[in-house]
């Protein structure tokens, strides 16, 4: 029974890596007048943690030392950076159980998939040591007999990161791992409801030998302040955040004033697609792992599954099979597959959407809103009958709701799924490959998955168009949005 830090460290081997304070300049640092916020264990409701509550004005502190670190870690050679990365990638999957523990008791999910989240996060760590290596400039022939033209990429200088809590370790080091392999500083803040993994991310940043103020951990359960500070401070040149589209677009405004170089991983409204020619028992596992990892709490999860009219029933019947015996329950328990939602907002939204959907005529195959489940814990439910008037198709769940959409032919389904603000991630089960090659093309996502429902991994560029999102994590792509371009142009 997890009820206190002090309970979640018996829990741990390594009991160092639960770290209540942030990571500030090399420094384990307490908020200003002691202050403190709650971490809540979300199967059990109790409090596990209380972490440093920073202020504004101790984190602008923080972008000042990170300033000055970053001047010196930029003169370190690609593979000097890339040494040490390596060896904090090696601690992290040294420490990949503990660090999965705390992961599950902050966030929830089970934790067999919070340690494959470590294993994911760090190989962004492992990925962009090696790309330190290969930051590489041109040269570019002279427009004029005198004239050498030279192009340099460097740091941008201190990166300020926010985060969300449904990946509070894989999306911490999507981010950090590109910036420190490329000079630049990091500052992140990650989410006041899992503050947990980050700083055991400090904790091995610092056994790692990255040094003090390279990588900063400032918890805080004030976002918008710190959102704020990041955007004014004159010494962050970049921010990076995931998140929803609401708050990227309260982000982007912010940063305007400084014409502040952004990235953006935003909100996704996933169309997942079963055409008539598709291999249906694949399509329903490829459907169960993309809607359902993390409980449906992901921004790549399918949030409409459309399914051609000549399979709908088969298609249907199989995933209600599948989906009846799927186990949901404490992520730290034996066996569980669904773990709970993160809070009890969450399964309102879920709530709503299967009311909407119902009283504009959908049906509940499975689950359903009135089930015997306490705190944040939620069937998973199946709806038919959906269409694109319901709550469903337009706004991202966010939970463990798979509603299935019939259709006729392949241009209204593109038509359909192409009709919202996001375009972040997209996916299709189908074998004709001229079927393939267009609907591909046709997609207006970022990501396209062809017979698959997972296409999250560190040599890919991640992102979305649209209101999803702006650049791309991940994959040679992603050091790029940490690096400036210089010209130089010699007279000879
Ligand atoms: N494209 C992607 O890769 C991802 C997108 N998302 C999207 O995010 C949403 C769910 O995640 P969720 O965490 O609730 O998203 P939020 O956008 O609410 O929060 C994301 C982060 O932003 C912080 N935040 C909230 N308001 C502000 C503000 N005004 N200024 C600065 N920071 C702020 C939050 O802090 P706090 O929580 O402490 O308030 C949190 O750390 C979904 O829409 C999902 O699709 C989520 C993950 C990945
Ligand atoms: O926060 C998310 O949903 C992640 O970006 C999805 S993934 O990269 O872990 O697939």
């Amino acid at each position: 029974m997890l009820d206190t830090a002090t309970n979640l460290k018996s829990l741990l081997k390594d009991p160092d890596l639960l770290a209540e304070k942030a990571y500030a300049g090399g420094e384990w640092i307490d908020g200003a007048d002691g202050a403190t916020f709650e971490v809540v264990n979300p199967a059990r409701g109790d409090v596990i943690a209380n972490v440093a509550d920073l202020d504004r004005k101790q984190v602008a502190d923080v972008i000042a030392g990170a300033a000055k670190a970053q001047k010196e870690w930029a003169k370190w050679t690609g593979k000097e950076r890339a040494a040490v990365l390596r060896k904090w990638f090696d601690l992290m999957m040294e420490h990949q159980d503990d660090l999965g523990t705390i992961l599950t008791a902050e966030q929830g999910k089970p934790l067999a998939e919070a340690k494959g989240e470590i294993a994911y996060g760090a190989s962004f760590i492992e990925f962009f040591g090696e790309e330190a290596k290969r930051v590489y400039g041109e040269m570019i022939p002279g427009h004029q007999r005198d004239k050498r033209i030279m192009v340099l990429k460097q740091p941008i200088g201190v990166a300020a990161s926010i985060t969300p809590w449904n990946f509070p370790n894989a999306m911490i080091t999507r981010k950090a791992a590109p910036a420190l392999a490329a000079g630049c500083a990091f500052v992140g803040r990650p989410a006041a409801e899992t503050p947990l993994s980050a700083t055991a991310m400090g904790v091995l940043a610092e056994r790692a030998g990255i040094p003090a103020g390279v990588f900063n951990i400032v918890t805080s359960s004030r976002s918008s302040d710190i959102g704020k500070e990041f955007c004014e401070n004159p010494n962050v040149r970049k921010l990076t955040f995931t998140g929803s589209t609401e708050v990227g677009r309260i982000l982007l405004r912010q940063a305007a004033d400084q014409v502040m170089k952004c990235s953006m991983e935003l909100g996704g409204n996933a169309p997942f697609i079963v055409f008539d020619d598709a291999d249906v028992d694949a399509a329903v596992e490829g459907a169960i792992m993309c809607k359902f990892r993390n409980n449906g709490q992901t921004c790549v999860c399918a949030n409409r599954i459309y399914v051609q009219a000549g399979v709908y029933d088969a298609f249907a019947e199989k995933l209600k099979d599948r989906v009846s015996k799927m186990k949901v329950g404490d992520g730290l328990e034996e066996g569980t597959e669904l773990g709970p939602l993160i809070n009890p907002e969450a399964s309102e939204k879920v709530v709503e959407h299967i009311e909407d959907a119902k009283a504009k005529g959908g049906n509940v195959i499975l689950g359903g809103a009135d089930g015997e489940m306490d705190g944040n814990f939620f069937q998973p439910t199946i709806l038919t009958g959906v269409t694109q008037d319901m709550k469903v198709s337009q706004e991202e769940t966010f939970g463990p709701l798979a509603p299935l959409f019939k259709f006729e032919d392949e241009d209204d389904v593109i038509t359909m799924a192409n009709d919202t603000i996001f375009g972040l991630a997209s996916y299709f089960y189908a074998k004709d490959l001229s079927r393939v090659y267009k609907v591909a093309e046709a997609l207006e996502y970022g990501i396209v998955g062809v017979n698959t429902g997972i296409i999250s991994t560190e040599v890919a560029p991640f992102g979305g168009v649209k209101q999803s999102g702006l650049g791309r994590e991940g994959s040679h792509h992603g050091i790029e949005d940490f690096l400036e371009l210089k010209y130089v142009c010699m007279s000879v």
